[in-house]
């Protein structure tokens, strides 16, 4: 069994719990009373400059506890404050130590896009989501089957977000553009050996259609790596560990942001 069947093993089983006691009509009920979402795509691809979506982490499968976040909503702010252009909440709960709890405490502070980062296999999460205030709903491709990814991202799109559709290579993407995704993620960590690949991105971006958002996901650790994935072609680049791990992420966030809208890049961007 891969790491990503075991996830999704218990994600099945916590989703079975959460449904015996919370019905669909409540859910639609809620995600009804949400205003519209913001228009995700046009603030993750801004021109001459690569965006951040800063994350919050808690744990992972790869390195275990990563940081005791007592307050995620806070941590958000600062992402915030910071000049990031969305907050990732990571919902998952056996693997990563994550809950619908964050992602409410999240959207009730900032402002900005809210992802829910999860492993996204059933409608009911899609509307777990939306009724939840996310704007964005993480979908890995290599989770799920054709028919299924096409229904969810009709799904999450119906229902006013934005879903970034995961994938690790040039087979995947050729799904994702398939099943309708305005916005891909490149994961550069492999959900097998879960090392992550910095290389991923540049090897797989260009077989992105042009007007798709393109999102580099993982291994960030500091400025020069946001410098290497927007001279690859990224819009956004999305950031986890390296933050939660950080004492200053406001300032963190801010350097990212900095480097990602670093003069050197304009003529690669355009
Ligand atoms: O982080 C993991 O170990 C992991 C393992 C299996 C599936 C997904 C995993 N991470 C989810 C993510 O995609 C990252 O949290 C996100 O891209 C940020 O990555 P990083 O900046 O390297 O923490």
């Amino acid at each position: 069994m891969t790491v990503l069947d075991d996830i999704v093993a218990g994600v099945r089983e916590d989703l079975a719990a959460r449904q015996a006691t919370t019905s669909l009509d409540v859910l639609k009920a809620a995600a009804l009373k949400r205003p519209s979402a913001i228009e995700c795509i046009n603030r993750l691809r801004v021109e001459d400059a690569v965006t951040v979506i800063a994350e919050v982490k808690r744990s992972s499968p790869s390195k275990g506890a990563l940081a005791k976040i007592a307050d995620p909503a806070a941590l958000a702010a600062e992402y915030e404050k910071g000049g990031a252009t969305a907050i990732s909440v990571l919902t998952e709960q056996r693997r990563f130590h994550g809950s619908l709890a964050d992602l409410d405490a999240v959207r009730a502070k900032v402002d900005i896009p809210v992802l829910r980062k999860d492993f996204v296999v059933t409608p009911y999460q899609v509307w777990e989501a939306r009724a939840h205030g996310a704007d964005l709903c993480l979908l890995i491709v290599a989770a799920l089957e054709q028919t299924v990814l096409e229904s969810l991202v009709e799904r999450v799109h119906s229902l006013g977000m934005t879903a970034l559709v995961e994938v690790h290579d040039t087979e995947e993407v050729a799904r994702a553009v398939d099943a309708g995704a305005r916005v891909i993620g490149v994961n550069a960590r492999n959900l097998k050996s879960l090392e992550v690949d910095r290389t991923t991105f540049s090897r797989v971006a260009p077989s992105i259609p042009s007007d798709i958002v393109k999102i580099a996901e993982s291994g960030v650790r500091g400025p020069h790596d946001v410098m290497d994935y927007a001279r690859a072609g990224a819009d956004t680049v999305l950031v986890g560990e390296a933050l939660v791990t950080d004492d200053a992420p406001r300032e963190s966030v801010a350097d990212l942001v900095a480097a990602g809208a670093h003069p050197s890049l304009r003529a690669v961007r355009q």
